[in-house]
This record gives structure tokens, C-alpha cells and sequence, in this order.
């Protein structure tokens, strides 16, 4: 029976019993004298460090501090003074999905989107054309990047070849989650078709998830390698490591049981990455897990990054419980403190030595909190997205973008430099704070003019 006191996220139950329990041997001091001179920390380093040591109770402040104190320090060592984030836009194709995640609010039930259905509904599937033009218009505007991540819609195949192979199953809907596309009010193309329409203008095309890339891929044997290759070739340029939440199957069971586990997830990325595509790594966190499936996660992306190199940055996710099944069936009673929030940024740079980015969400902590966590460890301040729907169908109430004006105005507000990036970071242009108007020029029809007007 896990014990809930020393140590325990807020917000998680004491009542669900895991094998990995958010306690260490290793002494809190021995551990932050790892972390400043710079050591590679071990899981119970991690541990001693995100629940300020197994001897206190809670979280004791004073440490916490000086976890964030080194934090920051790494943090200048590695990127110094400098505040990015990339003009990008979220365009999420459907919200069509039946994998049931507890977490998730985003997801409407796919039966209701067919032709049949009488249900009412607020999800949506944009044609090939609404995606295009969406895109095509932010492009117009000044963006370099377009997000795109989406509800697994049961009419959803890589390719003509792929919607083949799911109809010969006896029985596709409960084979292979699947229904031919000519059901749905709305058909949602295959998602070959969905990256060519996305891909306009010279954008950077940032998407398909670890599972959507299984969901591109299911009934079938091939490797995620060809299968995103096949993307790439399509216009996909980069991955989210999203759909990543714990990745300890002890909590995934609870969380999302119809994901795919932690072993497929890693498959997915490694083949991203051997189709040649950069990628981001996250935690959705301040759920049901402890500290301990925390740190483990941090281990499983710094050993995939050992691997690879292709991690571009990591972004912490704090779970928005409001809306959500797992809240409003009294599985969880909240989300993540703000103790939890921090120590989780200061940790994440501390541990992971071969990520160069660790990202503040704004959309996740608001622009104060967001701020803040810029002084535990944290560099990148996300984008400007332009418009939201996960966080807000959860209940999130940060709003759906920020403008440039915004993002220079808090990043000089707190004495560090505002930089403009591209999805990789590869080209990174400083923004000079007294420019008026003050604009994205990274994008392929970026001119400086702002984004919003
Ligand atoms: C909504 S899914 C869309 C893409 C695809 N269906 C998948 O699961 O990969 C993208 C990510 O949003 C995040 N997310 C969903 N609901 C959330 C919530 N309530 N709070 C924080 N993050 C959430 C999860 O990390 C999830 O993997
Ligand atoms: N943190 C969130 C992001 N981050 C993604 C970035 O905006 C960007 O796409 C990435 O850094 C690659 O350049 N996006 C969201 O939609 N929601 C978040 O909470
Ligand atoms: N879509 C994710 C966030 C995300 C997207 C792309 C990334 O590379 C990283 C994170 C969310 O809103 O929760
Ligand atoms: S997180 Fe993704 S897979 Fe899970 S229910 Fe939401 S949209 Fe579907």
C-alpha cells in the first residue's frame, strides 16, 4: 500500500497502490552537491532532489530553493541569458477519438461524428481544404511552424494503400479501430493528405505524435521508421514527443490504458528519428504519479537522447484537471502545486544534461508562474499558437496566444533576452526590445509586421 504523506504529490490518491514508491536513501545534501558540480545525478539523486530528501516531510522550502538556485545556474552555464520561442500555430485536425484517456478533455466520442449520428456535439474534423487555408493564412501572418496534433479518428489511415489493408480485417472497428472513412459527415483524408495540405508556403510542419504515428500504422507490420519517412516525404519536418504523459506503465494503466505502452512510445520516437526527424520530449504531470515515476521518466528521455541527440527540447505539461474524467470521478482531487511545478523544471535541467531546452508552457502556468519557472531552469517560453484546444477544454484559462509585443515586453521585464527561434533552434534572431512594431522574421513570409492586429 503506497503511504501518501512523505513526499506524495498534491492532488494524487492514496489509493491506488504502485510497485515504485517516491522514497530514497540517497541524502538530500549529497545529492544537490552532485547536481552543482555538475555530476550526471542517478534516479535516487533525482528523487532525493524533486522531494527535497526522504527525511522531511512534504516539501521543505529552504531546499527547494536552493534545487531552483542550482537549476538556474545550469541554466545560464548551458544557455546563458537568452529567452526563446518560435512563431508558431495549433492546428489540431479532428477531435474525433475513442481512446479514452482519463486526462483528456480534447477527445469527442468518434460514433457521434457519423453520418448517422443524431448526438449533438462540440468536436470538429477541418477538410483538407479548412487545414490549408488555416495554415496558409498564419503563414501570410508571419509563422514558421505549424503544431498539429489530433484525436485518433477511427477513419484516419496513412495512406490509400493503408485504408486497404485496415478494411480486410473481419472485423475492423473492433480489430483495428477502424471505420471506412465515407461513414463520417466529415471524411478526415489520410494523413499523408492532411501533411501536404499542412505543408505550404515553406512551413515547418511539426507533428504526429508518437500514437498517432501507431494509429498511422496499426494492422500493419511496417516500421515506425518507414512509416515516417513516408511522412516526411509527405512534408512532415519534426515530431512532438507528446502522448508521452508517464512513462511508467504502472501509471499508464490508470491514466490512458488504451495507449500505447512505454516501450512502443520509445519505438516510435527512435523511428522519427532514423527517418530523420528532429523531435520535442514531454511529461504530462500532477496526476496520479509520485515523484519517483517523475524521475523516471526523466531517465527513460535522457537514455533515448543518449541514443539519439535528436531531442530539441523538453516541455513539461502540467496536468489541467478541471474538466477531466480522472478529476470529476474524484480519482485525483487537483493538479500539480506550485512547489511541484518549480522543483519539477529545477529537476528536469538538473537531470537531464543532454537536453539543451527545458520549456515553460504559458498555456499550461499562465505568464506569472511562467516567469517565474524561467528563474528555476527553464529557457524556451513556447509560442504564440494562436489558437488552443486541449488545455482549454480542460478548464485552462490562460488564453490562446501571445503576441510578440507580449513576449518581449515579460522577457525584458525579467532582465534576460527575448529571442525569436525556429522549430529546431537552429536559426535564433535576438528581438530588440524598443522596435515598434516588433515581429516575427524567421518565418518564410515573416517580415517583421506583428502576427496579431
Ligand atoms: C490531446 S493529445 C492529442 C494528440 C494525440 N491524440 C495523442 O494523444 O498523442 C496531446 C497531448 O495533450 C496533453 N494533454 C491532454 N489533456 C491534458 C490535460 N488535461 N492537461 C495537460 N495536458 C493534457 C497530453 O500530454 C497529450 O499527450
Ligand atoms: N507547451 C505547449 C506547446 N509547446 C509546443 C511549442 O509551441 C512548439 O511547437 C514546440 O516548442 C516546437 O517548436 N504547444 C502547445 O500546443 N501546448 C503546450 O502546452
Ligand atoms: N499539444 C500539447 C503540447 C505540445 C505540442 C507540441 C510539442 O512539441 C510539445 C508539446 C498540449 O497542448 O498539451
Ligand atoms: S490524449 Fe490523445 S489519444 Fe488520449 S483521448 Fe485525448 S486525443 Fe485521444
Amino acid at each position: 500500500m503506497l503511504e501518501p504523506a512523505s513526499g506524495a504529490a498534491s492532488g494524487s490518491p492514496d489509493t491506488i497502490e504502485f510497485d515504485h514508491v517516491p522514497e530514497t536513501d540517497q541524502a538530500f545534501e549529497n545529492a544537490l552537491a552532485k547536481a552543482r558540480d555538475g555530476e550526471r545525478l542517478s534516479v535516487e539523486d533525482g528523487v532525493a532532489l524533486i522531494t527535497t530528501g526522504s527525511d522531511v516531510d512534504g516539501i521543505d522550502t529552504d531546499r527547494k530553493e536552493r534545487v531552483l538556485e542550482a537549476a538556474d545556474r545550469r541554466r545560464a552555464e548551458v544557455v546563458g541569458e537568452e529567452v526563446t520561442f518560435v512563431a508558431n500555430l495549433n492546428n489540431n485536425v479532428t477531435t474525433a477519438c475513442n481512446t479514452g484517456c482519463l486526462f483528456c478533455n480534447f477527445k469527442d466520442t468518434a460514433a457521434n461524428f457519423e453520418s448517422d449520428s443524431n448526438v449533438d456535439h462540440a468536436g470538429f474534423t477541418k477538410t483538407l481544404d479548412e487545414s490549408r487555408e488555416v495554415v496558409r493564412d498564419a503563414v501570410d501572418r508571419g509563422v514558421s511552424e505549424v503544431t498539429s496534433v489530433s484525436g485518433l479518428h477511427p477513419g484516419l489511415a496513412l495512406d490509400d494503400e493503408h485504408h486497404e489493408i485496415l478494411r480486410s480485417f473481419d472485423n475492423p472497428a473492433s480489430d483495428v479501430n477502424y471505420k471506412p472513412p465515407e461513414q463520417y459527415e466529415t471524411p478526415p483524408g489520410t494523413y499523408i493528405e492532411q501533411m501536404r495540405a499542412m505543408s505550404v508556403g515553406g512551413v515547418h510542419l511539426h507533428s504526429m505524435t508518437p500514437e498517432e504515428a501507431y494509429h498511422a500504422n496499426r494492422g500493419t507490420d511496417r516500421s515506425y521508421e518507414t512509416v515516417y519517412r513516408r511522412l516526411a516525404d509527405a512534408g512532415l519536418d519534426s515530431a512532438p514527443g507528446t502522448a508521452a504523459e508517464i512513462l511508467v506503465d504502472e501509471v499508464r494503466d490508470v491514466i490512458c490504458p488504451g495507449k500505447i505502452d512505454t516501450g512502443e512510445w520509445i519505438a516510435a520516437m527512435e523511428g522519427a528519428v532514423a527517418a530523420g526527424l528532429p523531435v520535442t520530449a514531454t511529461m504530462m504531470y500532477g496526476h496520479v504519479e509520485n515523484e519517483r515515476h517523475r524521475v523516471l521518466h526523466l531517465d527513460r528521455i535522457r537514455r533515448l537522447q543518449d541514443r539519439t541527440g535528436a531531442i530539441t527540447e523538453f516541455v513539461p505539461l502540467s496536468f489541467i484537471y478541471q474538466q477531466t474524467p480522472l478529476y470529476e470521478r474524484g480519482i485525483v482531487s487537483g493538479g500539480a502545486s506550485d512547489a511541484e511545478d518549480e522543483l519539477l523544471i529545477a529537476v528536469s535541467r538538473l537531470f537531464l544534461d543532454n537536453v539543451d531546452h527545458i520549456q515553460s508552457s504559458w498555456v499550461k502556468f499562465g505568464d506569472e508562474k511562467g516567469l517565474k519557472l524561467l528563474n528555476c531552469g527553464a529557457d524556451d517560453f513556447m509560442g504564440t499558437i494562436l489558437s488552443e484546444e486541449i488545455t482549454k477544454r480542460a478548464g485552462g484559462s490562460y488564453g490562446e496566444f501571445r503576441s510578440f509585443a507580449d513576449y518581449v515586453d515579460m522577457i525584458s521585464a525579467i532582465g534576460r533576452v527575448p529571442v525569436e527561434r525556429s522549430m529546431d533552434y537552429e536559426e535564433c534572431r535576438r528581438l530588440d526590445p524598443d522596435a515598434n512594431p516588433v515581429g516575427p522574421v524567421l518565418g518564410p513570409r515573416a517580415d517583421g509586421t506583428p502576427l496579431l492586429s
